[in-house]
């Protein structure tokens, strides 16, 4: 699903009522229809009590038509809507389809003191994605009593005082929502970690704007789905056998972090290449043997640490470094060997670098022209921040990775909620799989182990990199259905990837 800036959703809001010959107005009620439905579903069958505060645009109008709707199924409904000189047409359509039913609004301005009743939900329809500048001090009191009420606060399109597309001062007031009810597409400010206490979880609501003119606006930025990676999925054949399904190389492991490279190998096998073998320290030989009898392990010369790559790389499919590996300077040397025998050879296999193959290229920036093109990085935000330098916010963040991955023909992964690959043509994927009990120690082991066992198993690069994502986070959500998120553990992740397998080609679920 593609991810549109405010005024691309403008034009396909717009070109779709030409299109369907219909006014805004419908539009609007279709819209409100759909919150509707969505909130219903929020309250399940009881009767609840809704505060809903309107501006005066099209959000509020969807809050006034919204109202109307709860109203009419026997909720409790308060209306306040912001005095101002003009209203929108719709908005006043709205308010007057309200009188004409008897239903009061009342007056607010952001020097209202409003008191909310216990148990009320909070609708916030005061302003959309047609916020024009940050919102100023002024608004500050209203917004800071919607904020620190104790009621949960449903936003409508997007929390009022966030710029869907563009930096919003942290410091501007800005509505903390507990759910976003968003149209048509996910926005981008809604995926970011710096407005998480604003936006901790959102919903896309579907309102019927036209297929095709979607198609005709083009953006870097897609939100990555189940439909999107269904396509990616190749099927198993018949005569199948462990070489179809590609070898997998896991490099990584020293003294201490061993489980970093087990964790690594389950998952690429769970994922399904057909053999995989391990490289690590010798200190670790018995250990990964003994946890993993399906592996082949091969150790390097030293004990602790790696200290060189195996000559034969050229036999793999697909090759995974980094995971608990450690800097030693001897590592860092022997990494700088492998590019030099890389730069030699007419064909390589594919390649990941994560974690502390990471922290070593970040720590040397000549070496960054010699990673193989369609190479998959995949820092955490730390690692990253060592790899390309700083940034003010988020926005500057992808524009510096996208700048990286053209300039470096490779993929980069920003791991986090809602994970971002990066591909060498600037296109930004943004994942909706995943959960916060997802951030726990080896996590990012098993998602290194998985996207190296779909390159092993003959996968693109950029195919590779969203269907594992996807997948990993998905692992993590079915595991979350029956163990609780505190308690989920990297091992938890590889446990339910069966299933996550299951679902992903289940089209039923
Ligand atoms: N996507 C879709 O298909 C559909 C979208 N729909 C809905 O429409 C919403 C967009 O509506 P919208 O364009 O009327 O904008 P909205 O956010 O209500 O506010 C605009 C008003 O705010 C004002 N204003 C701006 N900044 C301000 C500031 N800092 N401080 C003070 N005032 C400020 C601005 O005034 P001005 O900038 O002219 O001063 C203007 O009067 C969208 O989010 C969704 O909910 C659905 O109904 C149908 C389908
Ligand atoms: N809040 C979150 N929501 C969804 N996924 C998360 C969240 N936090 C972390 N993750 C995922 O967990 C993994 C953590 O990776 P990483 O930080 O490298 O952990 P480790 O080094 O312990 O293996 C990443 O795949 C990341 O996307
Ligand atoms: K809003």
């Amino acid at each position: 699903m593609k991810i549109l800036s405010a005024a691309d959703i403008y034009k396909w809001e717009q070109a779709t009522l030409i299109s369907q010959n219909i006014s805004s107005v419908e539009l609007m009620e279709r819209a409100a229809e759909a919150l509707f439905q969505a909130i219903q579903q929020y309250v399940g069958e009881r009767q609840a009590s809704f505060v809903i505060l309107c501006g005066f645009g099209n959000n509020g109008g969807d809050g006034l038509a919204l109202g109307r709707m709860l109203h009419m199924a026997g909720h409790i409904v308060r209306i306040h809507l912001l005095e101002h000189t003009s209203y929108s047409a719709e908005n006043e359509i709205n308010q007057q389809r309200l009188h004409e039913m008897d239903i009061s609004i009342s007056s607010l301005s952001p020097e209202s003191i409003l008191e909310f009743p216990a148990k009320s939900i909070l609708i916030d329809a005061l302003f959309g994605y047609g916020l024009a500048r940050p919102l100023d001090d002024r608004w500050k009191p209203l917004l800071y009593q919607i904020n620190t009420a104790s009621n949960p606060v449903l936003s409508i399109d997007i929390p009022s005082g966030l710029f869907a597309d563009k930096p919003t001062p942290i410091e501007a007031p800005i509505i903390q929502a507990h759910l976003t009810y968003t149209f048509a597409c996910a926005k981008l400010s809604l995926l970011f970690p710096k407005y998480a206490s604003f936006t901790s979880n959102f919903q896309i609501l579907d309102i019927g704007l036209e297929k095709n003119i979607e198609n005709t606006l083009s953006t870097p930025y897609e939100y990555l789905q189940k439909e999107d990676v269904q396509l990616l999925i190749r099927p198993l054949q018949k005569f199948s056998h462990k070489g179809t399904f590609g070898h997998a190389y896991m490099v990584g492991g020293r003294y201490g972090s061993i489980g970093a490279a087990i964790l690594a190998s389950k998952a690429a096998l769970k994922t399904g290449c057909g053999l995989i073998t391990a490289y690590i320290p010798a200190c670790g030989y018995t250990i990964l043997q003994g946890a993993f009898p399906e592996a082949q392990v091969e150790t390097d010369p030293l004990d602790t640490h790696i200290s060189m790559f195996p000559k034969q790389i050229t036999d793999y499919d697909a090759i995974g470094m980094g995971m608990g590996m450690g800097t030693h300077p001897d590592t860092e040397i022997a990494l700088r060997q492998l590019f030099e025998r890389l730069k030699l050879m007419p064909s390589i296999p594919h390649l990941l670098f994560d974690a502390d193959a990471i922290n070593i290229l970040a720590k040397n920036p000549d070496w960054h022209v010699l990673i193989p093109p369609n190479s998959i990085l995949t820092p955490h935000p730390k690692e990253l921040e060592r790899l390309i330098g700083l940034w003010t916010d988020d926005f500057e963040k992808i524009a510096k990775v996208r700048d990286w991955c053209r300039r470096y023909q490779q993929i980069v992964v920003i791991k986090g909620a809602n994970t971002a690959i990066v591909l060498p043509n600037e296109m930004v994927h943004f994942n909706s799989t995943g959960n916060p009990g997802m951030a726990t120690g080896g996590s990012g082991d098993v998602l290194s182990g998985i996207i190296t066992s779909l390159l092993a198993q003959g996968h693109t690069p950029a195919d590779a990199a969203l269907l594992g994502v996807y997948l990993h986070g998905l692992a993590g959500d079915i595991a979350a259905t029956t163990i609780h998120e505190r308690s989920i553990t990297a091992t938890d992740i590889i446990a339910h990837l069966s299933s996550a397998w299951q679902h992903l080609q289940n089209p039923y679920l």
